[in-house]
């Protein structure tokens, strides 16, 4: 009987070391050519497909505990160690479906090719082992190495070894990176977000998105932009006057999006609920752990949304249910879960784990910035930089605020002043909002400790008489009567105001920093780590 593909093909191996099955045999080339040949004359039967054995995943393999051992097994992975004895070699493979590899023994004889690096097919059977590291391990029969690593090849042996190397000398290898077992996992954790969210948003009806990455304007009006300069663009170069002539690739300047936001406004003014998940450009020039000049942004934009609890209580459930989904994973549990050896780059797992009880959590705090610098005022001798109303939360601020407000939960501070906040946002009403010296502003950041701001977001100014006087007021446009299409100020945002004429609802939405978040629960203390090809201020290796 030929094996099938699972536990049928239990049975107890013949030694419990070496299984010696004799191979079913195939064809050669040359002869399936010769029978085609003879076939002209005499139709022979095809010959019967030899059937394949579907590749196991090591972390599944980890998993399977039979009481008999299990013959012809297969696995695909890079061989991450070597161990010889005289007549055994002792492997350790990796296929980045688990933090632990699955170690194989193999006679000597067959195990040549096996170089750290090499990727392999390894067919065996599956027994109980000996050791203690494991229940059970491959002992070998077939080895085909499938892309050799080749130490005289490459002039140098593999650069990935099974020991501690520190997040500094991987980043300099960050096409080789994702093979440590850690920065796989990291690989799966993103997905597995990437899932839940699709399917959260999905429930909830929102579509999703794809707006533009090249862009007309720099958003927030930061400057942090990044200008693109096509090779073939001659704007720019010596002997030109500037780079918005005529020659330039779009005939003015554009940039790469520092948030989706302007054109989710658009969007959603067409299906309603709109979100995304892009990449986003941002030319700081911070050399922090908190930055990256490439990342992830989630966005989502409400249309007919007054008030900016909805688009809090948007957030919250988002992240809620992402913590729900995800912390039962075998991913988040293996996370949790791991040898001090993957730690030492991370937050202690206790601490990781902290975090994604606070994440699912209900009932998180919203505090007005000023309730906040009234919390920072009364522990001012902590701070290096005194908390005044009017200015920006310095980090230590909103460290503060998270750890003692929050507790675990993320904390949303709202209703910033005005003047530090982005033009698009709506004024603040009602009551408390008199005082002209006080202004703010319909917004939120959402604060989690050791992170800081992980979410911002905001009400939309959606009236043009409003939207036109600030945007003229902060030189964004020229003037207000001027139109979308005679708009040549550079900033290139007169569509937005335009929106404004043609059936605008009040409308709101958030950007969260999907980078960051994933460190915040990986436990991965610098966002470079999270990245497979980080960017950052003066970084971009490959
Ligand atoms: N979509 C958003 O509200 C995000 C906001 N534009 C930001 O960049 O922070």
């Amino acid at each position: 009987m030929r094996p099938s593909v699972l536990g049928s093909a239990m049975r107890p191996s013949a030694s419990p070391l070496v299984s010696r099955i004799s191979m079913l045999s195939r064809p050669s080339h040359s002869s399936r050519r010769c029978l085609s040949h003879q076939a002209t004359a005499t139709p022979a039967p095809a010959p019967a497909p030899v059937p394949v054995q579907p590749a196991r995943a090591i972390s599944q393999l980890l998993k399977w505990k039979p009481e008999q051992n299990v013959d012809n097994v297969v696995v695909h992975g890079y061989v991450r160690s070597v161990r010889g004895l005289k007549a055994w070699r002792f492997v350790s493979l990796a296929d980045g479906s688990s933090l632990d590899p699955l170690q194989a023994v193999i006679e000597s004889g067959l195990a040549e090719g096996l170089t750290v690096g090499a990727a392999v097919r390894l067919t065996g059977s599956w027994v109980a082992s000996p050791g203690a590291a494991q229940s059970h391990e491959l002992q070998v029969r077939e080895v085909k190495v499938l892309g050799s690593s080749d130490a005289k090849f490459a002039l140098q042996t593999f650069p990935i070894q099974k020991k501690y190397q520190t997040p500094e000398y991987l980043r300099t290898l960050p096409h080789l990176r994702p093979r440590t077992p850690l920065n796989a996992l990291l690989l799966r954790l993103r997905s597995e977000a990437v899932t839940s969210l699709t399917q959260f948003f999905a429930r909830q009806d929102f579509v999703q998105t794809h707006p533009p990455i090249i862009t007309s304007s720099d958003c927030e009006g930061a400057g942090e932009v990044f200008t693109l300069n096509p090779a073939n663009d001659t704007a720019g170069q010596p002997g030109k006057e500037s780079a918005d002539s005529q020659d330039s690739f779009f005939r003015s300047k554009k940039y790469l999006t520092v948030s989706t936001q302007l054109h989710l406004e658009a969007l959603a003014q067409s299906v309603g609920n709109v979100w995304t998940l892009s990449p986003v450009f941002r030319a700081e020039q911070s050399d922090t752990s908190r930055h990256l000049s490439e990342f992830y942004m989630l966005e989502a934009e409400m249309s007919f949304v007054d008030d900016m609890n909805s688009v809090m209580d948007l957030a919250e459930d988002m992240m809620r249910q992402l913590g729900t989904d995800l912390y039962q994973s075998d991913t988040v549990k293996s996370l949790l879960t791991r040898t001090p050896h993957f730690g030492q780059d991370l937050a202690p797992a206790e601490e990781v784990d902290r975090r994604w009880q606070g994440l699912m959590q209900p009932d998180w705090p919203r505090i007005t910035y000023t309730e906040a610098i009234d919390i920072l005022k009364q522990h001012e001798d902590k701070f290096e930089h005194k908390p005044v109303w009017g200015a920006g939360l310095q980090s230590e601020h909103e460290k503060f605020i998270a750890s003692t407000v929050g507790k675990d939960r993320p904390v949303f501070v709202t209703n910033y002043p005005r003047d530090i906040k982005a033009f698009y946002m709506r004024p603040t009403r009602g009551p408390g909002s008199e005082d002209p010296s006080r202004v703010t502003v319909d917004c939120f950041d959402l604060l989690v400790p050791e992170l800081c701001e992980i979410a911002g977001g905001s009400m939309r100014e959606h009236q043009l008489e409003p939207l036109l006087d600030i945007m003229t007021r902060q030189g964004i446009i020229k003037s207000p009567s001027e139109t979308a299409s005679e708009d040549d100020s550079g900033n290139g945002l007169q569509w937005y105001a335009d929106l404004r004429r043609w059936g605008c609802p009040p409308h709101g939405g958030f950007g969260l920093g999907f980078d960051r978040l994933l460190s915040y629960l990986s436990g991965v203390q610098t966002v470079r780590d999270i990245v497979s090809f980080p960017r950052w201020y003066g970084r971009c290796d490959c």
